[in-house]
């Protein structure tokens, strides 16, 4: 659909190309006013913030730097609250604090987080007890309640994404730079946590010694400000191409175009067809890309996304997200990366262990593995470690909360607990002590490459 003339040039050439996955608004008039507003609305991001990050995704392309790039699978507008924002802040703070300090490597923070409302589905409908509707695809598109007005694509969701997106990114700034993310806070990001789980003290040990390390070097005359705050970006799935087309801005300085939607975003498996709208949009844009391969890549596939996405072979610009299944991961990947290597380009190469370990157990829940989540990190690695290339991250969907969506991990959830504390309203995310279960056995692989 053309929705606005007003938008950047180049910014709305994949108008004339299938776009997969987009939802069938029922008014185009609602639709093209709402857009009228977005374009009008300031940007969530600045296009030298990208420029940041794309900077900092060239040190992880170059082997220097690890990404950890994690949060909901869905976000949904009834979660903006304090208490969520800041727990899952807080989970990814002190993932990144066990891999800076375990790993001693410099880790980029990225949230799949203050944007990523929208999601890709495998069937357009759900049939529940015999009633059959449209499927549910992020709140950005319609309601997850399980009503025919409720799954009724609504385009006055769209502004509220964008609102949803600037309070969280609004807090996230302040808990970043504020104090609440300074590396003496490390013992306070746990306070909550450490008596009841067994990763919660395995970390207050580690924030012992960081603490420590602090304390030695604050006693030797240097108190570095790098401390005090924290370098954080967010990212989401470039989905919904008319939503992002309306963030779409050219940037004052360089007079190229950025989605100012979020820092990076990212094309996934279901949406990323060389002809398609997606890989369109994201050739003209400027921020950082993430393109997520699943297990039927083509080695051609990933050269011909360097070639549309990347033609100035530029370090930090890509990321290829894996994302290939425990089972598939060490047959697979090896030909992608000896391709895409020997082809001289540089990408960052980072594993998402969650979206091809996903099973429906017995109960009808969703959920994953812990086990196959970190078989298919140490399978990435073992390709990465026998080729002398890098293993530059991890991507995965977890919250701060004590959910039980995923089964396994040191503090064992049972497939019997799934039905306990099941909040997710798509795919089953890794809880506060799975995710820093993670970040230890992933420190202790990248130590031991
Ligand atoms: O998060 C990823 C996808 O949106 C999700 O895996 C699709 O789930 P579905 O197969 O239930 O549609
Ligand atoms: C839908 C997602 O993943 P994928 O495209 O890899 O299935 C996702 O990361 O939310």
């Amino acid at each position: 659909m053309t929705v606005n003339a007003e938008l950047p040039t180049g910014g709305n050439t994949w108008q004339s190309l299938p776009a997969a996955q987009q939802p069938e608004w029922p008014d185009p008039e609602a639709l093209r006013d709402v857009i009228a507003d977005l374009v009008s609305y300031p940007p969530l991001v600045f296009a030298g913030e990208c420029d940041q990050l794309r900077s900092r995704l060239a040190d992880v392309a170059e082997g220097k730097a690890f990404l950890l790039q994690g949060g909901d699978c869905a976000e949904a507008f009834d979660a903006v609250g304090a208490d969520q924002i800041r727990n899952k802040l807080k989970t990814l703070l002190q993932m990144g604090a066990v891999l800076t300090y375990a790993a001693s490597v410099p880790v980029v923070k990225v949230g799949r987080i203050a944007g990523q409302y929208s999601k890709p589905r495998s069937k357009p409908t759900e049939t529940r007890d015999g009633v059959t509707l449209p499927t549910y695809r992020g709140d950005s598109v319609n309601g997850f309640e399980f009503t025919p007005q409720a799954r009724i694509p609504d385009p006055e969701r769209l502004k509220r994404m964008y609102h949803a997106s600037a309070s969280t990114l609004n807090l996230v700034r302040a808990f970043t730079t504020g104090g609440y993310a300074d590396l003496r806070q490390v013992h306070a990001w746990n306070q909550d946590f450490v008596k009841s789980s067994p990763s919660g003290q395995r970390y207050e040990a580690l924030a012992r010694e960081i603490d420590n390390a602090l304390n030695f070097m604050a006693a030797c005359g240097t108190d570095p400000a790098e401390f005090k705050t924290v370098e954080f970006y967010a990212s989401h799935e470039a989905l919904l191409l008319d939503y992002e087309t309306a963030l779409t801005r050219t940037d004052s300085r360089t007079g190229k175009l950025y989605d100012v939607s979020g820092h990076m975003v990212w094309i996934g498996e279901r949406t990323r067809q060389l002809d398609g709208a997606h890989i369109e949009f994201a050739s003209r844009i400027s921020n950082p890309i993430g393109v997520k391969l699943g297990p039927a890549t083509t080695p051609e596939e990933a050269l011909s996304y360097i070639d549309r996405l990347d033609p100035d072979r530029e370090p930090g610009r890509l990321t290829f997200v894996v994302r290939m299944g425990a089972d598939k991961v060490r047959d697979k990947l090896p030909t992608l990366v000896e391709k895409v290597t020997a082809s001289g380009a540089r990408v960052a190469w980072v594993s998402d262990p969650m979206h091809g370990n996903t099973f429906e157990a017995a109960s009808g829940h969703k959920t994953r593995r812990f086990d196959d989540v970190l078989d298919e990190v140490k399978g990435f690695f073992e390709v990465h470690h026998s080729l002398g290339t890098h293993p530059g991250g991890i991507h995965v969907e977890l919250t701060g909360d004590d959910v039980t969506e995923c089964v396994g991990g040191g503090d064992e959830i049972f497939v019997d607990d799934l039905h306990q504390r099941y909040e997710t309203a798509c795919d089953p995310r890794l809880n506060r002590s799975q995710s820093l279960d993670l970040a230890f056995l992933v420190a202790e692989m990248y130590r031991g490459q």
